[in-house]
């Protein structure tokens, strides 16, 4: 049985992390916290793992937390970059025994999604990312096509392939979208999607979309399950679920 504390339980995924742990027969939740609570309970209810859907804000200082107080952490925040990662990959080495996933994309068709979009990259001439999400999230571009974009952009380095053509030279209002490793991520946020992301390579005369949809939140559960049960054996920083996955 592993004992397992949730951050940001009364959110939007804390909420359904918390019907899952409650709902698998392998897991125990130990403990439910949000924004004010200590997070120093999580240690005192036994927990081994600790699950973050929490805001970008706060997803550091609250796996910096988990390490001193001896707890894996499973993230799924969005918000990271390379210097936070660094950290939080520095403090691990100070407690061997602990690891720490953290991956933009719980939902298997995603993790997947980004996995296929850098294997195709290197063969197209052009690729853009579109990530379209419901209009309550507070981060943009998503954590998702961030990593999606990373990923795309060191397989066409890695393959010696240059920059996306693109003639435009007038943009006043950014109509072409934030530019992440010189890939273009254009944002949509609109009332009944969920989480959404469209990758699309082009060539002279053909295109390749690759399309990832989770329609309900239920679809990031048995990757984040999957995570709490990996994580007590994995060591060490992990970033992206398919570092868990056979692929
Ligand atoms: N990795 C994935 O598969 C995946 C999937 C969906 C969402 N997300 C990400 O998860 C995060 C949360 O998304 P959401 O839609 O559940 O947001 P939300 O706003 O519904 O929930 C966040 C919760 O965290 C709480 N909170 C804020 N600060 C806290 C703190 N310091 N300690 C504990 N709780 C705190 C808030 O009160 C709230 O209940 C976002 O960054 C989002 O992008 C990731
Ligand atoms: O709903 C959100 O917020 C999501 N955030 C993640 C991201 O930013 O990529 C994953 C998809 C849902």
């Amino acid at each position: 049985m592993i004992s397992v504390a949730v951050l940001g339980a009364s959110g939007r995924m804390g909420s359904h992390v918390v019907d899952a742990v409650n709902g698998a027969p392998d897991l125990e939740l130990v403990a439910a916290l949000d924004h004010g609570d200590d997070i120093a309970e999580a240690a005192r209810a036994g927990a081994q793992v600790a699950v973050d859907f929490t805001v970008p804000s706060a997803t550091e200082a609250n796996v910096h937390a988990l390490i001193d107080l001896g707890i894996h952490a499973v993230v799924g925040t969005t918000g990271w970059t390379e210097e936070s990662l660094l950290r939080v990959e520095e403090h691990l080495r100070e407690r061997p025994e602990l690891g720490a996933l953290i991956a933009p994309n719980f939902a298997l068709g995603a993790v997947l999604a980004m996995r296929f979009s850098a294997a195709a990259a290197r063969y197209f001439e052009s690729v853009e990312i579109v990530e379209l999400h419901h209009p309550d999230k507070v981060d943009a571009p998503s954590g998702t096509a961030t990593h999606t974009a990373q990923g795309i952009a060191a397989a066409r380095a890695a393959a010696g392939i240059g920059p996306s053509p693109d003639a435009t030279t007038h943009d006043p209002d950014g109509a072409r979208g934030a530019v992440i490793d010189g890939v273009h991520v254009h944002a949509v946020r609109l009332r009944g999607l969920v989480a959404h992301e469209e990758v699309l390579l082009g060539n002279p005369g053909e295109q390749l979309t690759i399309r990832t949809d989770s329609f309900d939140r239920v679809s990031f559960m048995p990757g984040v399950l999957l995570g709490v049960r990996e994580v007590v054996g994995r060591p060490g920083l992990a970033v992206g679920l398919d570092r868990y996955m056979a692929l």
